[in-house]
């Protein structure tokens, strides 16, 4: 008797790997086939548990065997049972969840400077004005400002106990809480932060955190899209990310990167939008001009092309850097242009959110106690309150 493995394999091409409509071999079921003499194992996987299919293809395996190559062979076959792994949810929510934190925003930027932390600042502060619970988590590792745009740079988080564990208490200021690792690291000293590392100490602030309850977690990323966002971003639960660009070329093709890194498999956070920062400048002396110093409209159309929600846009005005500078974020100065752009992107994002957590299941809808009460949110123009309770 005198046969090859390629004997073997041709004849486990005839058989129909169960419920796929393709051969055993094309279907990747056969692992592995060992010849000793007369006697041929043959490895085989498939996803079926019940009896009758492991019975039927063992059958299968054995006729095609002994009618195609020789019927003196003895077939010995090891069937395993594979579950496919399951199809992802495209919502799904990333990390271990954090019941006392409802929906985590991460607000990134693919270029610097572009004004991702006076963003995030004054969103939060926007979000607090509106009645809900607010906080704010800095994971910018390179450049934390956080704890300067809200005028806390000097605090240092205490430890309190939280049903028996040591916990740190964020900083609190406009209605936010902080946490920041600029509240942890000398301002004259440059740390240098690796992937793991860094993502091990964002995850300390977020679940050692003694936030109690909070509607909105915003994170303010470091700018950028390279290895420690990926350890940062799978990390963390995030609901949903926003992205801050200015109209400048170079930044949009970096805001288009931070875009795709939320969108890729091992990632999958929604976008919920983009906002256009430095949009246009004016003049106190001209105040009908506007002067598109970084160019018209980028983000607005980046948004469009790569089919994003534009969100809104901020001007470029020299209070929107005093304000920071001063840790008073110009969000809170009430009857203000500036105070009415950042409640529109606010309210903006929180309709993409809303949307977004209708595709969840059940179980994962986040609820926002304090919605129903809040007359600013009202105004937001949503169909899926009944996802909020
Ligand atoms: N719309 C604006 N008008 C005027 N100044 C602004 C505006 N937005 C941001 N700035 C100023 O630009 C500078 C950079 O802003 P910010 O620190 O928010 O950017 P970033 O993208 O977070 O930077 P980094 O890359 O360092 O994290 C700050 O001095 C800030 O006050």
């Amino acid at each position: 008797m005198s046969f090859k493995k390629q004997d073997i394999y041709q004849a486990l091409e005839t058989i129909t790997a169960p419920g796929e409509g393709k051969s055993l071999i094309e279907n990747n079921n056969v692992k592995n086939v060992v010849i000793f003499g007369n006697e041929v194992n043959v490895d085989v996987t498939i996803s079926n548990p019940t009896l009758q299919a492991k019975k039927k293809i063992e059958a299968e395996i054995t006729k095609a065997i002994k009618t195609n190559v020789d019927e003196n062979i003895e077939v010995k076959i090891n069937l395993k049972v594979e579950k496919p792994a399951p199809k992802e949810d495209p919502n799904l929510i990333r990390g271990k969840e954090i019941p006392n934190i409802k929906n985590i925003i991460a607000v990134a930027s693919g270029k610097g400077g572009v004004g991702k932390s006076t963003v995030t600042s004054n969103l939060a502060v926007s979000l607090a004005k509106m009645g809900f619970s607010v906080g704010v988590l800095d994971a910018d590792i390179y450049g934390p400002s956080q704890h300067i745009m809200f005028d806390v740079a000097k605090e240092k988080p205490l430890s309190v106990n939280v049903d028996g564990r040591s916990k740190m208490k964020p900083i609190e200021n406009y209605g936010v809480k902080l946490l920041s690792l600029g509240f942890f690291t000398n301002p004259d000293q440059a740390v240098i932060w690796r992937g793991p590392m860094a993502s091990k100490a964002l995850k300390q602030l977020i679940f050692d955190g003694a936030w109690g309850e909070l509607d909105f977690l915003l994170i303010d990323l470091p700018p950028g899209t390279g290895d420690v966002h990926l350890s940062i971003v799978q990390a963390l639960p995030i609901n949903g990310a926003v992205v801050v660009s200015t109209p400048q070329n170079i930044a949009l093709a970096d805001a288009k990167k931070g875009v795709a890194m939320f969108q890729q498999d091992s990632i999958k956070v929604p976008v919920l939008g983009i906002v256009e920062n430095m949009a246009y400048f004016t003049p106190e002396e001209l105040p009908n001009n506007k002067y598109y110093i970084f160019g018209q409209d980028g983000a607005k159309n980046l948004a469009q092309d790569i089919d994003t929600k534009f969100l809104g846009e901020i001007p470029l005005v020299q209070s929107i850097r005093e304000a920071g500078d001063v840790g008073h974020p110009v969000a809170l100065q009430n009857g203000t242009v500036l105070e009415k752009a950042f409640e529109d992107i606010t309210k903006e994002m929180v309709a993409q959110l809303l949307k977004r957590n209708a595709n969840l299941p059940p179980t994962e809808v986040v609820r926002i106690t304090t919605m129903s009460g809040c007359s600013a949110v009202k105004k937001v123009n949503y169909d899926n309150r009944r996802n909020f309770k």
